[in-house]
């Protein structure tokens, strides 16, 4: 199959990634659950302002790395990472890293949509109360501004006093994206954001990946390697909890380097 036959059978319609600055650098990371070993020597660099999809079998860490991202295994006593996890140049593993300040940097949104039971408009004030002390006014800019940027404005503009538990599941989600984005975060993670969607709704989420890439770093969980080749402009593909082979999207699903990423790619396991 030649390129552009392989591009057409996976659907793929992003471009080269232009060079970027690296904007999270991992180096050496290493993930323990209990004493046991879910990630190893993982390095790599995402780069500013643009999509990284990560892409492997059940298991093999894609969600662990992502949750190192922003520290969210914390909260767990037994759960730890070494290496170093470079946000701007800082090293978000360090303790002395302050969360909160990680929390306002990096915005995560998760595989279901977890709505609050409140309202439309106060699911997206609620984080920002959090952070900022906003008056009536501005509060109402931003929690627009995020509902806009999260493309769900005009279907919930004349019912923002209503229920969130309401509205459909692509719907719901996109609130929580406007939930990360009223933060106003760098980066944004996504958890297989899809997953549970029709195909409708995961093309709305796939197209506003691609919008919001222009103003945040976007790190996307996937199991849906047409996904992957859709939005994304470098993927990683990641095998038992080893990074086996990162490299612009158009690369890894044409002509990838390790016979690994090729078996996987082409459906030969996982
Ligand atoms: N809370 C936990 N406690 C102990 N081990 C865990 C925990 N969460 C994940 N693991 C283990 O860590 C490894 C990586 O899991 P992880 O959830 O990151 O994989 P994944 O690639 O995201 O999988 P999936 O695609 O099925 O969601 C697996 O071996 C898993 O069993």
């Amino acid at each position: 199959m030649n390129e552009h036959a392989a591009n057409d059978a996976i659907g793929m319609t992003a471009t080269a990634a232009a060079p970027a600055r690296t904007k999270i650098e991992v180096r050496g990371l290493d993930f323990f659950y209990n004493g046991s070993r879910a990630l190893h020597g993982v390095s790599m660099g995402i780069p500013e302002k643009q999509v990284t999809a990560i892409i492997g079998p059940s298991g093999c860490g894609k969600s662990t790395l992502l949750r190192v991202f922003n520290r969210i295994y914390a909260i767990y006593p037994k759960l730890n990472a070494t290496g170093e996890v470079m946000l701007d140049g800082e090293n978000i593993l360090d303790p002395a890293y302050s969360m909160n300040r990680l929390r306002s940097k990096v915005g995560m949104v998760f595989q279901k949509p977890v709505p609050f039971p409140m309202t439309i408009f106060e699911n997206v004030a609620y984080g920002i109360r959090h952070h900022e002390k906003l008056g009536k006014a501005d509060m109402e800019v931003r929690v627009e501004q995020a509902l806009r940027s999260a493309a769900l404005w005009d279907e919930v503009k004349d019912k923002l006093k209503r229920d969130a538990l309401g509205l459909s599941g692509g719907q719901q989600q996109r609130l929580c994206i406007a939930r990360g984005i009223a933060l106003r975060p760098e980066v944004l993670l996504l958890d297989e954001p899809t997953s549970a969607l029709d195909p409708i709704a995961t093309g709305r989420i796939e197209q506003l990946v691609e919008e919001l890439k222009h103003d945040y770093t976007i790190v996307i969980v996937t199991h849906n390697m047409q996904q992957a080749a859709r939005v994304s402009d470098r993927t990683a593909f990641m095998y038992m909890g080893e990074l086996i082979e990162f490299d612009a999207t158009e690369k890894i699903f044409t002509k990838p380097a390790k016979k690994q990423t090729e078996d996987y790619i082409t459906g030969r396991f996982g």
